[in-house]
């Protein structure tokens, strides 16, 4: 079925915007509109205290224009805008602009890094359910995902879909689960493999930073790429950051890497918040024992030795692994479960211990 772009405007001009009393179309919330052989997609957006008030205005609009279109040819995103800064040149993969210092980001109470020494630790999976349990605890939450060899924060998320850039110049971010996310992986095709080096790495890092429109943020978690690379190095150079969090496995060689990743923190600065083991212990589902596949202990030993917080263990967890790899977090997806009050012990250690 063919379906026209005045077709789905009559359908969104006959829905009210909660703040403004005026359709979605006058209120100028419908951003990115694409009609694409009978796909329609678009971003609504809205200031962050109406976002709880449009949500059911979204649904509607999906079901009347799925009504249109057909069950499924309807994507509507909702983006909660942010306070305008002077408008940034956007280039994705520019160079990185001279700067001197650690500059504060502005709107953003904290910026703490998530980091690992070793690729597959669980970083991202750590990251993402910390960043939905902070929200959960009321936190206004941002996730930069700056694994930039492996952005995966868009698929823990659940969140698809390119970020909108109306003026092209500022990128209006997405949000899901209570998180507003910004990954190079929304810039990137799913299957593009990016292969940035140096400048360009750091340019689009300072870009994702600097132009996306975060909003006021109580905190921005970064999801680092594992090990000590020129991203981490930009990101203390050019943001100030409040702090880093290290994941490491049980075994002796991630806690090696781990170790470096501590080590790098310290040479650049950069207060290490504390340690958190994942895939600490195995829990059978069926006979309830606990196994401790990779050893258990070594980061709650190695944060001692070093005079650091031990923030928590996260077991190794089927249901952890299928609920992060199936867009929504177990801390979103069963928010009541012992996997999930791991994560969320974590986060309200983290408030206080006034990180956040
Ligand atoms: N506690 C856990 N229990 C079970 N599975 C887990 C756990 N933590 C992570 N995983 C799974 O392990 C895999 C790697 O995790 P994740 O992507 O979070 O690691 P990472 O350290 O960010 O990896 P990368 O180095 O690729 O960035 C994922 O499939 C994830 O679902």
């Amino acid at each position: 079925m063919s379906v026209t772009r005045d077709e789905v405007l009559d359908i969104l001009k006959a829905l009210t915007h909660p703040g403004t009393g005026t359709d979605l179309v006058a209120a100028d919330a419908v951003r990115a509109l694409t009609v694409d052989e009978g796909r329609i997609r678009f971003v609504l957006e809205v200031a962050p205290e109406h976002a709880a008030a449009m949500e059911p205005v979204r649904l509607e609009a999906v079901e009347r224009l799925e009504a249109l279109a057909g069950k499924g040819q309807v994507s509507a995103i909702m983006t909660a805008h942010a306070t305008k800064g002077p408008p940034p040149d956007l280039k994705i993969g520019g160079a990185a602009r001279a700067q001197t210092g650690p500059q504060k980001l502005p709107g953003v109470k904290a910026v703490i890094a998530v980091a690992s020494g070793k690729g597959g630790v669980g970083k991202s999976t750590v990251s993402a359910n910390l960043a939905v349990a902070l929200a959960a605890e009321g936190k206004k939450v941002g996730m930069l995902d700056a694994d930039v060899y492996g952005p995966s924060q868009p698929r823990m998320l659940g969140i698809t879909g390119r970020p909108a850039s109306p003026d092209g110049k500022t990128i209006l971010p997405l949000r899901n689960h209570g998180v507003t996310l910004m990954s190079i992986g929304l810039m990137t095709k799913e299957d593009e493999a990016v292969v940035w080096r140096g400048p360009m790495l750091m340019g689009a890092l300072q870009q994702m930073l600097a132009q996306v429109q975060w909003g006021q943020l109580d905190v921005l978690i970064v999801d680092l790429p594992p090990g000590t690379g020129d991203v981490q190095m930009t990101l203390a150079q050019k943001t100030e950051v409040a702090g880093a969090i290290v994941v490491s496995t049980p075994q002796d060689i991630a806690l090696l890497d781990a170790r470096k990743a501590l080590d790098m923190f310290g040479k650049m600065n950069v207060k290490v918040m504390g340690m958190i083991e994942n895939m600490s212990a195995y829990i059978c589902p069926n006979c309830g024992h606990e196994a401790h596949i990779f050893g258990h202990g070594g980061a709650r030993a190695d944060a001692e030795r070093l005079g650091l917080p031990f923030l928590g263990e996260i077991p190794l967890d089927l249901e952890i692994r299928s609920a992060g790899d199936g867009g929504a977090p177990i801390v979103a997806s069963k928010p009541e479960s012992p996997q999930a009050q791991a994560f969320r012990d974590i986060a309200r250690r983290l408030i206080a211990d006034g990180h956040v």
